[in-house]
């Protein structure tokens, strides 16, 4: 049997299939048997046991998996949740419903207050429905314990699950949710764990089903025959050797250099970027670091931050995003308000201009932090800070964004391209950006109308669409004729077939995670600007993201030099 979903990236992995639980279904409503008293006792155990394994897992885990669990293992122990559960079981609810329904009120108050608190309400779930499974006597939701390496097969996955995965276990991922550019997707990029989401049918496969998962052809194949699994295994090690290729900076065959740049989301990444061989960073992701604050960074603490990601990068360019707040990445002290649509809301840019003091304080503190590295270095170590806002959508945003970085000391400042508008008035766009970077991510999600994070609509959140491709067109073509720089940082630059496509369609640099690199470098050496272009007029001329991939592939197989 053969099932398709959206391949991230171009793992492979060969192994059997372990399912994550299900999550478990409502407790009945109905009178208990037992008195309050016994029931009470049983929460007590089981909230005892659930706290303990959640502090055992974390401290196994360390580092930030350590602090999320910890967070869990108190939360199982919250004096006010406790009361409100013994008040339940004296209106004599059964333990599991008393449970169900003390989390389920605390998660209602923690989505009211939304921002950060409302981010823990998953976490709260996670830590309910532990248990009540404690209860019941069932596996416990959540990554499942295993001695052998195994093909983790899940619904989705919980950020809580996703810190915790043990690369050493878990070989491979098929989920049934989640687009390719969802946080799932990203993650298993960033961790370099094959991976295939919104595979329909995923949760019909059972524990123990021996797979390949080819996320290159973004298929999952049952019952392999032993010729298949040779095939697999030959690539595997292919893949292996290409991993271990000397660290040359990005080119094409005829010598174009195309610049790989790293994205980051905090200092901590730059060493293994740069033993990837990333020439810089194209994406540093400045909201990352402040995910959890309640009120906006002081200019000293982002200064602390920015100086540390830019001493590492001494040499180097580094362009940093300025505050990306909203949607799938909110920031309590930026944008707080309960909104219908948050992906079409006040996020980005737009959340800046509502306070503007957040970002001048900002765009205050990299004018210092590059002041700080740089005016005590020698020529060749200075870094090179480019700053962009994200979200733009035309050039009065432009205009409002670069005119604040220059008046803070910013010397190039430009913009993402991530609202389809912003393509359409490219040209505009760059009478007053030093720049652009295309983020692929956005304007995937904006040109589909396709919410990047759910699975429904995995099939239309594809950068390979022919409608994406030709607003990178549109903006390579005024990137070129103002001869200004044009990157891609989304998750299309780390395809190595697409990144070829990219450049093609005039695309300068490529931004991407550290993991997808020596990928992408292999595949733009074998192909020439000329060959780049041809398959990027091929892309754009097919008729859905599905003809697109297969005429690329197929005549890059053609074209392929060396
Ligand atoms: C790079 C992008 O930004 P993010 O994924 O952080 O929204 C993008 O949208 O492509
Ligand atoms: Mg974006």
């Amino acid at each position: 049997m053969l099932l398709h979903g959206v391949g991230v990236g171009r793992g492979l992995s060969v192994g059997s299939t372990l399912r994550m639980p299900e999550p478990l279904p409502e407790p009945a409503d109905e009178i208990s048997q037992a008195s309050p008293a016994e029931e009470f006792a049983r929460v007590k155990a089981a909230l005892a046991h659930v706290a303990a394994d959640l502090e055992a897992r974390g401290e196994k885990a360390g580092g930030e998996a350590q602090d999320v669990l910890g967070a869990q293992a108190l939360m199982a122990q919250d004096p006010t949740l406790v009361d409100d559960i013994e008040e339940r079981l004296a209106n004599h609810k059964s333990a599991d419903r008393a449970v169900f329904e003390a989390f389920a009120n605390f998660r209602d108050l923690l989505l009211q207050m939304g921002g950060y608190m409302a981010e823990r309400a998953t976490d709260l779930d996670d830590v309910s429905q532990r248990i009540i499974a404690s209860l019941r006597g069932v596996a416990a939701p959540g990554v499942p314990e295993s001695d052998t390496p195994f093909i983790l097969v899940a619904h989705d996955l919980a950020p809580a699950d996703t810190a915790l995965l043990d690369l050493a276990k878990v070989i491979g991922l098929i989920t049934r949710e989640g687009g390719p550019t969802s946080h799932t997707a990203i993650l298993a990029r960033s961790k370099s764990i094959p991976a295939i989401v919104g595979v329909e049918g995923a949760e019909g496969l059972p524990d123990g089903t021996l797979v390949i998962l080819d996320a290159g052809a973004g298929t999952v194949r049952t019952a392999p025959s032993t010729s298949e699994i040779e095939q697999a295994n030959i690539r595997i090690a292919e893949r292996l050797a290409v991993a271990s290729a000397p660290l040359t900076p990005g080119a094409l065959a005829d010598g174009t250099l195309v610049p790989l740049l790293a994205n980051l989301g905090s200092a901590d990444g730059a060493e293994e970027a740069l033993a990837a061989g990333a020439e810089g960073v194209g994406l540093f992701r400045t909201e990352f670091l402040f995910l959890d604050a309640t009120e906006a960074p002081s200019v000293e603490t982002q200064l602390r931050e920015y100086e540390r990601m830019l001493r590492a990068f001494a040499g180097k360019k580094v362009v940093v995003r300025v505050l990306d707040a909203g949607a799938d990445k909110p920031l309590s002290f930026l944008n707080d308000e309960k909104e219908e649509n948050p992906a079409l809301g006040l996020r980005g840019i737009r959340a800046l201009r509502a306070s503007e003091q957040i970002l001048t304080d900002q765009l205050a503190a990299l004018a210092l932090a590059e002041s700080a590295v740089n005016d005590s270095a020698s020529p060749g170590e200075r870094v090179e800070l480019w700053v962009m806002a994200p979200m733009i959508a035309d050039s009065d945003d432009t205009e409002y964004f670069v005119s604040l970085a220059r008046e803070a000391g910013i010397r190039v400042a430009g913009v993402m391209a991530e609202v389809p508008s912003s393509a359409l008035v490219a040209d505009q766009i760059f009478e007053t950006a030093d720049f652009v970077s295309i983020g692929t991510n956005d304007l995937t999600q904006y040109t589909l109308a396709a919410d990047r994070l759910l699975g429904s609509v995995a099939n239309l959140q594809d950068p390979w669409h022919p409608a994406v491709l030709r607003l990178v067109g549109m903006l390579g073509r005024a990137g070129r004729n103002a001869g200004k720089p044009v990157g891609v940082c989304g998750e299309a630059a780390a395809d190595p077939a697409l990144a070829v496509v990219l450049v093609g369609l005039g695309v300068t640099t490529l931004s991407m995670t550290p993991a997808a690199l020596a990928d992408v470098r292999a595949e733009l050496a074998r192909h020439t600007l000329a060959e780049a272009q041809e398959l990027a007029r091929a892309a754009i001329a097919a008729t859905s993201a599905e003809r697109a991939r297969t005429a690329v592939l197929r005549l890059s197989a053609a074209n392929a030099v060396g």
